[in-house]
């Protein structure tokens, strides 16, 4: 219980030891819909768990983790930020803070990559959003909590938003705790000042001058909140009930069938049990900004969601075992000897250098060990190894299997990308040569998928002698968010940097003017448009003197996804939806007879396909999306060839001569289409329906009422049911649905439009609803550009 962890906060406050126990690690991430108060509950956690001794607060830019210049400036998070502490003196939380803003949805991806569980946080009064569906469908399978924050807010709809969960998330849920609330002694008008506890039946009440001060009182039969806690209960066990049958069996033979005679130990071990099947999620509630229910919550996240040791397994390119022992965690291939790591996250320190944020899923990762990346074939000894507490460092000797670290050191910064898999020996500092070539030193973890950029800028040096250290600063920039991309135009020069959104971009040129003091201008920002393919073609066995014999072709991603063939090994280039496939390459059997490694192949035929495919569009000069290269089998280099090199330029070379057989009119143009939901009162109705179907060339998917459940397209008529059905306390405060008149009820309009439409689209929506009407938009898909907009499209550009 949160009150022991309070008793020992003026006691304990030191650093926890490297050493934690793996079953009381938990790696979380907090996600949620911009400015639900991801920033403000994690500054909070902070604070009470003894890691900070004052709080933050994000408008006043001075939170631990959103540290950028730009960050405290907008008062926005925008890059997810890593911080480890303790919680109830035992439990190590790593715990990363990711942006809510659409643009920087990468940061949430490769966050959700290494994460164990999730707090997804949710405003009271705006309950389930548009950007918080998205998250939640993005951190599928992984175990989650909910805290629905705000409850100070007039208009706060606890109950109204528990609903939302279950309708629109599509989760069952269990009711941890639930608001209470005091009458205003002027007004009258209920004020949030609690929680009931349903596990612990205790009433739990903040006091709101000293955040650590907590009044805790038992629930009894006396207590006005008996019945209200009767039902809750009860509620709570049918949910239970549903999937777990020794809590069946406690219930009606140890408990008689009395809902308030399951120990508080006996509930906990249950819910757990449900979170951790992701068959429901646990909800909690609060008022983070007024230091209301963040202790409560701290005690869910290490009461239901999983240890690296319950965790989702990592998903591998071979079929080699994992199992999971008590003890060592996470063994790969039976082989107590082998760590494996994956790198999530580059940062540049201005005193540190480079620094690699990796989690560590089997083994241990040791300082000053030899170690390889098996997805470029690299061999270096790594230097320090650091735990992060937002931006201060702390040095450790090693990481254990769960846990989540950085590495540093000028061997590491050369040869570790973000999504690069990391294989060592454990006990021996060069043990690499005791493991096994394919099985061991040729496992990979799959790889971070990278978002499609949508905008981009040019980008020129003011100086032509700033020219490299323009270059140098971008590649900083794109090293620590591969969301970013650059292209140059080889027959203009002109270098283009393409991003996730207007936002995305801005902040990029902020960050190279001001903290990289890059000398450089940046250009109209625009939309990414894409050329593809829709026939294939092919070189076949060019052979050099030298040696070296390859048959390339370039196909359309469905025509390859077609005939795809097991053997074959697929790679994505990580780019416009592009793929490397090489032939029969998990067939091979046979001793290797190269000098070069396979990764290195791949590596290098990776780079000669993404720099062939960036301009080859034979409309525009467009960077090709969704083709794939093919590397027929029976392929050879020089077998005493220790370079790659020459692969590099060979089929590069290739791959430009197969697609200039194409014609033009075998080329089409591509443009990123969105998804967007529009918030605007009924009497607007007509005029935004008028615009976006009209100017903006949308195609409307639904109109629904904003809080009507009965009508989203999204909402499963399971789970319809199962909120219609579910128990929820009154809603005390006056909800949004209940303020509302008919006039005044608010809609969600529901549309794919061509981003190309959108972008001034925010004036316009203000202008046609005097400022009321909102809209969310992210990223649907690339879509060929109708014929009629095509010219007007290419003479823009
Ligand atoms: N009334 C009220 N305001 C809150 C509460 N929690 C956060 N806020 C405010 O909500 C705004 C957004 O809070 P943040 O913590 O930055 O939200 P966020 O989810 O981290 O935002 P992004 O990371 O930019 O998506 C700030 O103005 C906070 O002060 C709360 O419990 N009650």
């Amino acid at each position: 219980m949160f009150e022991k962890g309070l008793r020992r906060l003026g006691v304990v406050r030191r650093f926890f030891s490297a050493k934690t126990d793996t079953s009381l690690v938990r790696n979380i991430g907090i996600i949620a819909h911009i400015d639900a108060g991801k920033t403000t509950t994690t500054e909070r956690m902070l604070y009470f768990s003894g890691k900070t001794k004052r709080i933050g607060n994000v408008d006043e830019g001075d939170t631990i983790t959103d540290f950028l210049p730009q960050e405290r400036l907008r008062g926005i998070t925008i890059q997810s930020a890593a911080i480890s502490f303790n919680w109830q003196n035992k439990f190590r939380i790593n715990l990363i803070d990711t942006p809510g803003h659409a643009d920087f949805t990468f940061e949430v991806i490769r966050s959700l990559k290494v994460l164990d569980g999730c707090v997804t946080i949710l405003d009271a009064v705006a309950g389930v959003e548009a950007q918080t569906e998205k998250v939640w469908k993005q951190a599928k399978g992984i175990p989650k909590v909910c805290f629905i924050n705000k409850m100070d807010r007039a208009g706060a709809g606890f109950s109204r938003t528990a609903k939302e969960i279950i309708a629109k998330l599509n989760t069952r849920i269990l009711l941890v705790n639930t608001p209470i609330f005091t009458a205003d002694p002027v007004s009258r008008e209920p004020v949030f000042e609690g929680v009931l506890d349903v596990v612990a039946q205790k009433v739990l009440r903040w006091d709101s001058k000293d955040p650590l001060k907590v009044s805790v009182e038992e629930v009894t039969v006396d207590s006005q909140y008996w019945s209200e806690l009767v039902q809750l209960r009860e509620s709570m066990i049918e949910t239970l009930s549903e999937f777990d049958e020794e809590l069946v069996e406690y219930f009606l033979e140890t408990a008689e069938g009395e809902y308030m005679r399951i120990p508080y130990d006996v509930l906990i071990k249950s819910i757990r049990k449900l979170t951790l099947a992701n068959f429901a999620t646990p909800i909690l509630c609060g008022a983070s900004f007024r230091n209301m229910g963040v202790q409560p919550l701290l005690d869910a996240v290490v009461n239901y969601l999983p240890s690296p040791l319950e965790a989702k397994k990592p998903e591998i390119n071979t079929d080699v075992s994992i199992e999971v022992s008590q003890k060592g965690g996470a063994v790969v291939n039976k082989n107590n000897n082998l760590c494996v790591a994956q790198a999530f996250k580059v940062i540049t320190d201005p005193i540190r250098g480079i620094m690699i944020y990796v989690r560590v899923y089997a083994g241990c990762l040791n300082s000053g060990f030899t170690v390889y990346n098996s997805s470029t074939g690299a061999k270096f000894k790594i230097g320090k190894l650091v735990v992060m507490h937002a931006n201060v460092a702390e040095e450790v000797k090693e990481l254990r299997c769960g846990e989540i670290g950085v590495l540093t050191g000028s061997t590491v910064s050369e040869n570790v990308r973000t999504g690069d898999t990391i294989v060592t020996h454990c006990i021996k500092k060069d043990g690499l040569r005791s493991l096994d070539k394919i099985k061991e030193l040729g496992l990979k973890i799959n790889p971070i998928e990278t978002p499609p950029p949508v905008f981009s800028a040019a980008i020129e040096p003011r100086t032509l002698g700033n020219k490299k250290m323009m270059e140098d600063s971008i590649s900083k920039l794109i090293r620590e968010d591969p969301s970013l991309h650059v292209s140059v135009d080889e027959e203009t020069g002109q270098t283009l940097l393409s991003g996730m959104g207007q936002l995305h971009l801005e902040i990029a040129k902020d960050r190279l003017l001001n903290e990289l003091n890059a000398d450089v201008e940046v250009g109209k920002v625009m939309v990414s448009y894409k050329e593809t393919i829709n026939a294939c073609c092919e070189v076949q066995d060019l052979e050099t003197e030298d040696g070296f014999k390859f048959s390339i072709t370039v196909e359309p991603l469905e025509v390859a996804r077609a005939s795809k063939n097991h053997d074959d090994l697929w790679q994505s280039l990580s780019l416009d939806d592009n793929f490397l496939i090489m032939e029969g390459q998990l067939n091979h059997g046979q001793e290797w007879p190269f000098q070069v490694t396979l990764e290195q192949i791949t590596s290098a035929l990776i780079s000669s396909s993404i720099a062939a495919l960036q301009k080859s569009g034979k409309i525009a000069n467009f960077p090709l999306h969704s083709c794939v290269v093919r590397v027929k089998s029976g392929w050879t280099i020089p077998l005493d060839e220790t370079s790659v090199s020459k692969i590099l330029t060979q089929t590069r070379m290739l791959i430009f001569e197969a697609l200039n057989k194409l014609e033009k009119s075998e080329f089409a143009v591509l443009e990123p289409i969105m998804h967007i939901s529009v918030n605007v009162k009924q009497g607007d109705m007509g005029h935004v329906l008028q615009d976006l179907t009209g100017a903006r060339k949308a195609n409307i998917l639904s109109i629904d009422d904003e809080y009507d459940m009965n009508s989203g397209e999204n909402v499963d008529v399971k789970f319809q049911k199962i909120a219609e059905d579910q128990y929820l306390p009154k809603d005390s405060t006056m909800g949004k649905a209940s303020i509302s008149s008919s006039a005044t009820a608010n809609k969600t309009i529901r549309a794919l439009v061509p981003l190309k439409e959108m972008v001034t689209y925010m004036n316009r929506l203000r202008s046609l609803t005097q400022g009321s009407g909102s809209y969310h938009m992210g990223y649907h898909g690339m879509e060929q550009v109708t014929t009629d907009r095509l010219p007007n499209i290419l003479e823009n550009y």
